[in-house]
């Protein structure tokens, strides 16, 4: 590729900001505003040039076709159960989105109960969420447009699937939990970010303040929904409710963010003088009482028998453990099952009468253990392999939980297992087959990686069988690093295609920040530690090198959202170790992240800029404030940055496309369009989608062509080629 013309654009040299006596300028704020025709103009020019560019990676095609031809396998979720009816997702192969099916009785026959295939001609309508009241007749469900965070919900009759005439807008965050009477249910909403005006919802910036939980009757207009809750000197709050199993008491959770804290409150709905209705005419809230009132610790509500609540909490427990207490005495908490040595308590869930399913993470690794719900003592160890439990759905009413297992070499397996036999049985109840997949082809490898302080940082590295560590082979590492989100084995399709076809060794680190080993985990590669992340970043390619997988000009770096926040990190840290990388959707901007839309919840991770000593944690790694010619920088051995792929979409409301583009005009400033006869040739391009968001209820085709986009832009320039 001969070096490219970028276009050129604007420089505001007026715009500078003071931070606590800091002058930082931010000569492309013009780009944050998404309706300008100036910006418009910008994304129209990248996304040409990059579709030129793109053109000539003759991988495309191929990876086109052959990704498209491995995702075309039936897909299933675990099932859940309402009534007598079960209920699960699933896609054919190539569906845009999956499709909620319905059946009486496992034995039943299955039917389409709701299809959002039909709701857009190009896919890009999803569902998301569903809720079944308890007498199985409703079906409460939430609809995405174009990727959008921004969510609509309709309920649907289940007898003849007709809809019920009330549409609930302006829905964010939310979970939906009816109550027991099937009357109505309880969610979260957001003013109108603009009341009146014409908005395509999911473009817009605005930042995200004051939920409110409200109730909604059944039938009725949502101007009729009562308001349950909300906190107006603390706008950043969010609610969730959730109705308990036995119907008696609505459940608040309060987060203020990120971290896996909540307040707990409750509402007994039975000692409502006249129930929910009583409150349609007059406008006070309900009276829920303060059980926790801090922000001290994660409690999350597994089952009650009465007053007595069973909650998995991180409570002076970062390993997790599950504790117990009567509503009658809320100072005494009993622990049912205490923290673990080393291992970490995923979930928790009541089945089976008296019994808890419970999960564990070992080394990044899940373990399954059948529990005693009183005692906590264990009663069984369910056999799995290495791999990731998911999607766990069982009541305590039901001696029958569904599992799902994925892992590198298992595209997933949905066990279906009956508790009451005196040995639990793990029956697999549906396999996900992918024709072509050989696993014999593969292997997997867990290694640990001393980070730059000592720390032990797990990989798993996906490769051909018996490759010799000849410094040869195209590697990918990806990562994340932040949130408590763990990297646990998860099948997917364009790995295998990648190995296969490309010869590529696929890596996963699991890197500070991550939730691996609990809440130290996470909070090592948190706010003033967030260099941790970096430097296991780094410390893992730099083993991918010295142990002879690769070398840095065969090395392509990829990660997603706070992921791609650590890929452009790395890039400005360490330009010399990677030959290219692919930042999906990052967080470019770290002074000013907290300013848009759900941007502030993100605080809990990084800081924020409003604080002077949080100002100077950001400042030293903010992708878009820390770009530099490395030819500058470190003299004559480092000419230039590696090849860069920005990867962003117009709807885009988790991360907003401003991140991407501001650090996208930056790079091709610095390196490039202000420099004569520049030594950067790789290029740096954005892949800027439309009608498409952060990642949530993106239709199959889109996946695949980005897919094959960014790969084939890998392949081209780490110089390799298509092996059939
Ligand atoms: O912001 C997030 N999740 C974090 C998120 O999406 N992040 C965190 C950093 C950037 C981006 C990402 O990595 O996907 O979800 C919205 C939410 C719901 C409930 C309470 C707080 C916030």
């Amino acid at each position: 590729i001969s070096s490219l013309q970028y276009p050129l654009a604007r420089r505001d040299d007026s715009v500078v900001d003071d931070y606590h006596g800091i002058r930082i300028a931010d000569p492309y704020r013009w780009l944050e505003n998404p309706d300008s025709d100036e910006v418009k103009e910008f994304v129209e020019k990248q996304a040409d040039l990059t579709e030129s560019l793109l053109q000539k990676c003759e991988t495309r095609e191929d990876l086109r076709q052959k990704i498209t031809e491995m995702f075309d396998h039936p897909r299933y979720d675990t099932p859940f159960k309402k009534g007598d009816r079960y209920f699960y997702f699933h896609n054919t192969g190539l569906q845009a989105q999956n499709v909620l099916y319905v059946q009486d009785g496992l034995e039943g026959k299955a039917e389409v109960l709701l299809d959002p295939n039909g709701l857009s001609e190009d896919g890009t309508v999803a569902l998301n969420k569903v809720s079944v009241s308890e007498n199985a007749e409703l079906l409460a469900y939430e609809l995405s447009s174009s990727g959008s965070d921004w969510v609509t919900i309709k309920v649907m009759k289940i007898v003849d699937k007709t809809n019920e005439p009330e549409t609930l807008s302006w829905v964010k965050f939310s979970t939906f939990s009816w109550t027991h009477d099937s009357k109505g249910f309880f969610y979260s909403r957001y003013p109108a970010p603009r009341e009146g005006e014409q908005l395509d919802a999911g473009t817009e910036t605005n930042i995200n303040l004051n939920q409110e939980l409200y109730y909604h009757f059944l039938g009725t207009d949502q101007s009729q929904d009562i308001l349950c809750w909300r906190d107006p000197e603390n706008p950043k709050h969010l609610f969730e409710a959730q109705v308990t199993d036995d119907g008696k008491y609505v459940l608040l959770y309060v987060e203020e963010g990120c971290d896996p804290v909540n307040k707990l409150y409750y509402c007994d709905l039975s000692e409502l003088p006249h129930g929910l209705e009583g409150f349609r005419e007059r406008n006070d809230m309900l009276p829920f009482i303060k059980l926790v009132d801090n922000f001290e610790a994660r409690y999350l509500a597994i089952s009650n028998d009465e007053s007595h609540f069973t909650f998995l909490t991180n409570k002076d427990a970062p390993k997790y453990k599950i504790t117990r207490v009567d509503l009658k005495q809320p100072a005494i908490w009993t622990d049912v099952l205490p923290e673990a040595e080393k291992d970490v308590l995923k979930s928790a869930y009541a089945v089976n009468q008296n019994q808890l399913l419970v999960s564990y993470l070992r080394d990044v690794k899940y373990i399954l253990q059948i529990r005693d719900l009183n005692t906590g003592l264990l009663l069984h160890q369910l056999p799995i392999d290495i791999g990731t439990v998911y999607g766990i759905s069982g009541k305590r009413k039901d001696s029958e939980v569904f599992i799902g297992f994925t892992s590198f070499l298992t595209p997933g397996i949905i066990y279906r297992c009956n508790l009451a036999t005196e040995v639990p049985e793990m029956k697999i109840f549906r396999e996900i087959v992918v024709a072509g997949f050989d696993r014999t082809e593969f292997q997997i490898n867990q290694v640990f990686v001393s980070s730059k302080d000592g720390t032990q940082i797990p990989m798993f590295i996906v490769s051909k069988k018996n490759i010799v560590l000849d410094g040869s082979h195209p590697s990918l590492l990806y990562g994340y690093g932040g949130f408590n989100v763990s990297l646990t084995p998860f099948f997917s399709v364009n790995r295998i295609v990648l190995a296969r076809h490309l010869g590529v060794v696929v890596c996963i680190a699991n890197i500070r920040g991550g939730g691996e080993y609990g809440e130290e985990w996470h909070k090592a590669g948190s706010l003033s530690k967030k260099q941790n992340c970096f430097d296991d970043f780094i410390s893992a390619a730099e083993y991918l090198v010295s142990a002879g997988y690769t070398q840095a000009r065969k090395l392509c770096i990829e990660g997603g959202s706070n992921g791609g926040l650590l890929v452009a990190a790395c890039l400005n840290q360490r330009p010399e170790l990677f030959g290219c990388a692919l930042a999906h959707v990052g967080v470019m901007d770290m002074l000013r992240y907290h300013k848009f839309t759900i941007g502030h919840a993100w605080s809990s991770d990084f800081g924020c800029s409003d604080k002077e000593e949080e100002f100077h944690w950001l400042i030293k790694y903010s992708p878009l404030h820390n770009v530099s010619r490395p030819w500058e920088r470190f003299g004559g051995e480092q000419s230039q940055y590696p090849s860069i792929m920005l990867l962003t979409a117009d709807h885009d409301d988790r991360v907003v496309p401003l991140h991407s583009l501001k650090l996208l005009a930056t790079m091709q400033y610095v390196f490039c369009t202000s420099v004569e006869n520049t030594p950067q040739t790789n290029p740096i391009i954005a892949r800027i989608a439309r009608k498409a968001g952060h990642g949530a209820g993106k239709p199959t085709q889109k996946m695949i062509d980005e897919a094959a986009d960014r790969y084939s832009f890998m392949a081209k320039m780490l110089g390799i080629s298509w092996m059939n």
